[in-house]
């Protein structure tokens, strides 16, 4: 068995060597940070606080889209588009003004993604403007489509609220590193959030030469094969008879358990194949780390302060917004 369907063209795999290499350095991690804690303390939260304050209902789906794509801007290519500006610059214009910034200063400590590669010798522009522009596209809808459902889901499960809390509210306001990966049981309600509510949750291939699969499938050149990540966090040959709950204990273990320990969670990673959220094999996310991060810090920053309350079911709003109602929330400040 070849599997050559799942073989991507050689210009394609030279991209993916690039930005693996660039994605995994400490340094940008360090960056990604700064970035989304920044975009946290400074944007998200004082917006949160005002509809708090004056009980208004905010479209949480608008809001982390924005948040994502201001993060996202900013982490590829050290540009902060302030989402709301109408002038938003071409990606192709921010390359030249960026290979510019570089010429002029080339002591200049600039640390977002582009600015790494065209440092590192990456200087066809085509080749660039489709890494970033395949970021951007990856960064923005992925982790906000995510964050809302997840939301939604806590607030449907109060026990599991309070167990969040319970872990998030020691934290620092900006958590370092250690203590984000710490967020073990945030960690494995936002996978359980992701098992029901994928944010790719069907995802393809086109063969580029026949193939068969291990079962015996018979793929002919310019097929397309898809597999289904909503349906298949669903299974209950996978999951178990309870797969429709919402349960992050399924993705834990306590002390005591053989693992972990000072009583606390320890999390039990499923493999790829069978979670494939962020694909799996030579395909897989490269932006996986940067997505948890991302978006534990924003439920540590958000619940922290405040209890988000959907406001689908108001029969004003209804009539109002005739859209996904389940984007609409309530921000009540928690004390
Ligand atoms: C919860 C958030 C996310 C999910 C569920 C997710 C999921 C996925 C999936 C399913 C793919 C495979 C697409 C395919 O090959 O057809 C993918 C690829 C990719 N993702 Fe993510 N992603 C997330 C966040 C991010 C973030 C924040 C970034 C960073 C910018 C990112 C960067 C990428 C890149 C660069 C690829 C392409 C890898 C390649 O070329 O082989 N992702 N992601």
């Amino acid at each position: 068995m070849s599997n050559t369907y799942l073989k991507p063209s050689s210009t394609t795999t030279r991209k993916r060597q690039v930005s693996s290499h660039e994605f995994n350095t400490k340094s940008l991690r360090k960056f990604v940070e700064i970035v989304v804690d920044t975009e946290v303390s400074q944007r998200l939260i004082p917006i949160l606080s005002t509809a708090a304050a004056n009980n208004t209902v905010l479209d949480l789906q608008d809001i982390l889209q924005r948040f994502a794509f201001d993060n996202i801007c900013k982490i590829a290519f050290g540009h902060d588009p302030a989402y709301l500006l109408p002038d938003l610059p071409e990606a192709e214009n921010i390359i030249k003004e960026k290979k510019q910034e570089l010429r002029n200063k080339p002591s200049l400590e600039t640390v977002d993604l582009l600015s790494r590669f065209l440092s590192s010798g990456h200087s066809d522009e085509g080749f660039v403007t489709d890494i970033v522009i395949s970021f951007i596209l990856a960064g923005r809808d992925t982790t906000s489509a995510a964050l809302t459902w997840y939301f939604w889901l806590v607030s449907q499960n109060p026990e599991i609220e309070k167990e969040i809390l319970r872990e998030i509210i020691d934290k620092s306001e900006s958590p370092v590193y250690e203590e984000v990966k710490d967020m073990v049981y945030t960690h494995a309600s936002l996978c359980e959030s992701m098992r029901l509510y994928p944010p790719v949750p069907i995802d393809g291939k086109v063969a580029l030469r026949d193939d068969v699969l291990p079962d015996g499938t018979v793929i002919k050149k310019g097929m397309r094969v898809l597999y289904h990540p909503y349906a298949m966090g669903r299974l209950e040959m996978l999951w178990g008879p309870d797969w429709e709950e919402f349960k992050p204990d399924r993705w834990l273990q306590r002390a005591g358990d053989g693992v972990g320990n000072d009583g606390k969670w320890s999390f039990v990673g499923r493999d790829p194949y069978s979670y494939p959220v962020f694909q799996a094999g030579p395909r897989v996310c490269l932006g996986k780390d940067m997505a948890f991060l991302q978006m534990k810090r924003v439920v540590a920053g958000i619940l922290r302060r405040f209890k988000v309350v959907p406001a689908g079911e108001d029969a004003l709003l209804i009539r109002h917004f005739k859209k996904d109602l389940l984007a609409y929330a309530y921000i009540m400040t928690r004390y």
